[in-house]
């Protein structure tokens, strides 16, 4: 991920120690004069939608059709066999735990820096609200060593070991370069849907140059559930997300039709999302799909998303193939880096801003 991704970023704040508190701080509670409509709290009428985003099978003969629809109509769905293993995902969860269960003044030596990207800290898009939410999150770009050896002084390898080199003999599984393989293959399915080979993509495929970022999000139980928010509906500044939740729901994607969805989690699936460059890059016929983590009042809950854009210098425009003069390009071409200075500034309105205003019979801006 780019470095001006620290624009997105602001000094972390407000760090809270969570497993003190008995009751909802008025600095985390959520009303909706806080934030735009689809930013309410959760309400009972949400969980009562019964449809949900699709599983599909990857080594589904049809996989490719799939895919396309749900990106059509989703612009999220879940996949199964995806060739990665449980026990990295096992690894990476408990890792994760092990973290966030540190005391708050020795997560904070691992603080996201003031203009730095990788780190503890508040979730990134905090600054967009006047109230807080009930996450903590821990990004990584790059290796993380150096913050696993603030974290745990004397046993950073475990961390070391997950997420940069792992000698074979211990583990030859590596997350990132697994998920880096799992995101080139999605890229693959997602514009053969649309009648792309993937080789005419120069930069995409699965042993190409993109780049990527991990995030690790952690929602502790919470006492007042219906008036906190865990993470605020956004989109992803993403090509796609790979999202790995454990055992417990609280991912929630918007569906015009029916409201706010619940991504259940299914045991060994991995939930994808269609980011803004995807939605550049097909023109706007894949949307980026707005989702949002709800919190419960008993379970922590943790998620790891794989963010995975294209390498730094490539400029991401809508796909030639699918312009004609009925079709021109919606979206001017931006980088990763140009994008992510545009979501930091604009936040969900970082779309429009690198749309193009076409003054045609038809094409409404
Ligand atoms: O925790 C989740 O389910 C969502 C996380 C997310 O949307 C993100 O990290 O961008
Ligand atoms: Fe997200």
């Amino acid at each position: 991920m780019p470095s001006r991704v620290s624009d997105a970023i602001k000094p972390h704040r407000h760090v809270l120690d969570f497993t003190s508190l008995k009751e909802l701080p008025e600095s985390h509670a959520w009303s909706s004069l806080d934030s735009p409509s689809s930013n309410n709290p959760p309400t009972a009428a949400d969980s009562s939608v019964s449809e949900s985003v699709p599983v599909i099978d990857l080594d589904d003969p049809k996989a490719q059709e799939l895919v396309g629809r749900a990106c059509k109509t989703w612009g999220a769905f879940q996949v199964k066999n995806h060739g990665i293993e449980t026990s990295l995902l096992d690894r990476i969860e408990s890792t994760g735990k092990s973290l966030f269960s540190l005391p708050t003044h020795q997560k904070l030596k691992a603080a996201r820096a003031v203009d730095g990207v990788s780190g503890y800290g508040v979730a990134r898009i905090s600054s967009f609200f006047s109230k807080l939410m009930w996450s903590e999150g821990f990004t990584i770009l790059g290796s993380p060593v150096e913050h696993a050896r603030q974290l745990w002084p004397h046993d950073y390898n475990h961390f070391w070991y997950v997420y940069t080199y792992v000698p074979p003999i211990l583990m030859h599984v590596q997350y990132d370069k697994e998920m880096h393989k799992l995101a080139g293959r999605l890229m693959g399915l997602m514009l053969g849907s649309l009648g792309i080979a993937q080789e005419d993509v120069d930069w995409a495929g699965p042993n190409k140059e993109g780049a990527a970022a991990i995030q690790l999000n952690s929602y502790p139980a919470c006492p007042d559930p219906d008036r906190a928010m865990g993470l605020a509906a956004h989109t992803d500044s993403t090509l796609l997300t790979i999202l790995y939740q454990n055992n417990t729901s609280g991912l929630q994607v918007l569906r015009d039709a029916s409201g706010w969805v619940t991504v259940p989690p299914v045991p060994g699936a991995l939930v994808v999302n269609i980011g803004d460059l995807l939605h550049i890059l097909s023109n706007g016929s894949y949307p980026s799909v707005l989702h949002r983590a709800v919190v419960n009042r008993t379970q922590q809950r943790l998620s790891v998303a794989y963010l995975y854009g294209p390498p730094s210098n490539v400029k991401i425009s809508p796909l030639s193939k699918l312009l004609d003069p009925t079709h021109p390009p919606l979206y001017r071409p931006v980088t990763w880096t140009e994008y992510l200075g545009a979501k930091a500034k604009h936040f969900n309105e970082a779309l429009s801003s690198v749309r193009l205003c076409i003054a045609r019979t038809g094409l409404v801006n």
